[in-house]
């Protein structure tokens, strides 16, 4: 099974005058080492690499990393968004900022952002399909400790009003050895702000929220919620769970578990949608008996809790501070809870998952009694 390869390849290196610590906030001078490419995006790529600062001497003990460099063309509205949410943040769960720098390529003369990150070993979508190529899924224990961090992240985010918008697979990375999860790809981010209008067109085709699909513009950090349950049935299923071939076909395939959408749902969402609502029901059977069938391999309380995470409203999708106390994740609150990552022999104790920052509690609220360990 396969994450990449740790060994670093050959390195080009060059000096850039001035590269801030976002910790800091401080600029200085240091010496960038990339290495081999990671990650392709539409925007840009992401490269391993080192640093370390000028002055200090080439030895090993000087450089820093290795760390993940997104490079994006700066200097557009949509991706400087991205350098500003990673600013704001700071959480387990979310990957974090480094440093970040401007250059200038020579090749074709644009001025680019580099994002220099904390770099993790995989992602969530090479994990599924690691597992897939051996007809497997997932071990049970894995899929709640990485639901519950995503859905960690997304309490954080929330609670600020920062709507990730393009949650899937491969912008949520993992370590396999450690089962740690980050979210990553900040690249779509945005602060809704309550009644004001954003984009619909936005969020990869098999994880938008129908809403979107129906042109919805004024919709809420529930989009994320609706990603969230794609991405957990996607590891049960081990293939992702509505794979339209359009737009359109996209609203097709989650009406044939959810049934058509209903007449106010679509209104209330866009008034003037005038595309195909697949309003003829494709089964007889009811919704329970369809989840049941769809995810015949999860147990009774997983799909509890996907039948209330994927619904067409997105006022009735639990917040991520109920999912996490969803019982789906009684198990990890045991003090004796105990997670194998593959190729260890070695278990792992998950009590650090319920180690709260306070400003986590504030947002948890009363909740904070049902996340309890024991
Ligand atoms: N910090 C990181 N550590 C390790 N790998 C990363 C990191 N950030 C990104 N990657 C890898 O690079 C890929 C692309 O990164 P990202 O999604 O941020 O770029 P993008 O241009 O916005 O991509 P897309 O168009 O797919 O949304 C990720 O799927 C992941 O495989």
């Amino acid at each position: 099974m396969s994450s990449r390869p740790a060994q670093l390849p050959q390195a080009t290196a060059y000096t850039m005058d001035s590269v801030t610590d976002n910790h800091t906030g401080l600029s200085s001078p240091m010496v960038v080492k990339e290495y081999n490419e990671i990650g392709k995006g539409a925007f840009g790529t992401v490269v391993q690499a080192k640093l370390k600062f000028d002055s200090a001497p080439d030895t090993p003990d000087s450089w820093y990393g290795p760390f993940a460099i997104k490079r994006v063309p700066a200097q557009t509205e949509y991706k400087s968004r991205e350098l500003e949410t990673l600013r704001a943040v700071n959480h387990p769960n979310v990957i974090q900022l480094k440093y970040f720098f401007d250059k200038l390529d020579p090749r074709d003369n644009i001025v680019y952002q580099n994002l220099v990150m904390e770099c993790l070993p995989s992602t969530l979508q090479i994990e599924i399909k690691n597992y897939r190529v051996h007809q497997l899924i997932l071990p049970l224990s894995h899929i709640k400790v990485y639901s519950y961090q995503i859905a960690r992240a997304m309490m954080y985010l929330h609670a600020q009003g920062i709507c990730h918008r393009d949650i899937k697979p491969s912008n949520i990375l993992i370590d396999p050895k450690t089962l740690v999860l980050k979210i990553c790809d900040f690249g779509s981010a945005k602060k809704l702000e309550p009644n004001a209008p954003s984009v619909s067109y936005i969020c990869s085709r098999f994880y938008r929220a129908p809403e979107l699909i129906v042109g919805c513009q004024i919709y809420s950090t529930k989009i994320d919620i609706w990603g969230l349950g794609c991405v957990i049935a996607e590891m049960f299923l081990g293939r992702a769970i509505f794979q339209g071939e359009d737009p359109y076909l996209q609203l097709r395939e989650i009406s044939k578990l959810l049934g058509p959408p209903g007449k106010e749902f679509v209104y209330r969402s866009n008034p003037g949608y005038d595309g195909p609502t697949y309003s003829t029901k494709l089964f007889s059977s009811s919704i329970p008996t369809r989840f049941a069938k769809v995810f015949n391999n999860a147990s009774t309380d997983a799909v509890d809790l996907l039948m209330h995470v994927l619904v067409y409203e997105p006022e009735l999708r639990p917040t991520p501070r109920r999912i996490m106390c969803h019982q789906f994740f009684d198990d990890l609150k045991n003090r004796e809870f105990r997670v194998r990552p593959r190729n260890r022999t070695d278990e792992l104790s998950v009590e650090h998952l319920f180690r709260f920052s306070d400003y986590e509690l504030q947002v948890l609220g009363s909740l904070t009694s049902h996340l309890q360990l024991y």
